[in-house]
């Protein structure tokens, strides 16, 4: 059953720490079935950790985390995984010594409904051709597209995409676009984190700014090129 405001992903009141570091102040926002929405901010702004914190790999936090009406904020990560929700972390997370098949087929399914690798393969075409190549001989662009595919076996619907473009040539990064479009009209709801905003701009439904640990402001895409002098700003770009 979803809550209330009809949210696939609600959070409300998050906090999070690192130790004593005080890191999230009260985040809160939401994501609808099959929407993609970013998180936007500064460096360090608790981008990274809010991702984190959703998937309960944060150890100290409080607040409300619920998915599909299910309160998560008192779950492990695997029990939070096996709601159907899935982290592509920024450092990608690729076995150097697997090849890309091996990659591909090491996590756990953790619900039914994963894609099998012939439609992994159909959506990633290029991971196909290098099926038997070792994860150290792949580029970046290679590396991200492997670190999606791999997520999308596991049978979750709710991605988490932690900066999927950083550092990727602009050919690769209108690929990863193609690949986060098709996702979406696949159904997957997908939350992403982005420090590239015209990026963010071609794929998502609506962008949240965070700073200092919470959200500052919420601008509808349809609204960013009248809002752009404002999103710089918040960005200090
Ligand atoms: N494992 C950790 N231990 C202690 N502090 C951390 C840890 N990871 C992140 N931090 C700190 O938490 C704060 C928020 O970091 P976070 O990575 O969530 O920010 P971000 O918005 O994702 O920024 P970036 O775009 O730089 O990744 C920063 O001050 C960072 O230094």
């Amino acid at each position: 059953m979803r809550n209330d405001s009809g949210a696939l992903l609600k959070v409300d009141g998050l906090e999070a720490w690192y130790g004593e570091s005080h890191i999230l102040h009260g985040m809160k926002f939401d994501v609808h079935q099959g929407e993609v929405v970013t998180l936007l901010g500064r460096n360090g702004a608790g981008k990274s950790t809010t991702m984190r914190s959703i998937m309960g790999m944060v150890a100290k936090r409080k607040g409300s985390v619920s998915f599909d009406g299910t309160e998560t904020i008192a779950m492990n990560s695997n029990k939070i995984a096996r709601l159907g929700v899935a982290l592509c972390p920024e450092e990608r997370g690729i076995f150097a010594s697997l090849n890309v098949k091996e990659n591909m087929v090491l996590p756990p399914v953790v619900k039914p409904g994963g894609l099998p690798l012939s439609e992994v393969y159909e959506l990633f075409p290029r991971l196909a051709e290098r099926a038997n190549s070792q994860g150290t001989k792949l580029s970046g662009g290679e590396q991200q597209m492997l670190a999606i595919a791999r997520i999308l076996r596991t049978g979750a619907t709710m991605l988490l995409l932690d900066e999927p473009t950083e550092g990727l040539a602009p050919v690769i990064v209108q690929h990863i676009g193609d690949i986060i479009r098709k996702l979406k009209e696949r159904g997957f709801t997908i939350l992403l984190v982005e420090q590239n905003f015209h990026f963010a701009a071609t794929v998502a439904d609506r962008h949240y700014v965070v700073e200092h640990g919470h959200v500052i402001d919420m601008i509808p895409n349809a609204d960013l090129q009248a809002n752009m002098g404002k999103l710089k700003g918040y960005l200090g770009v």
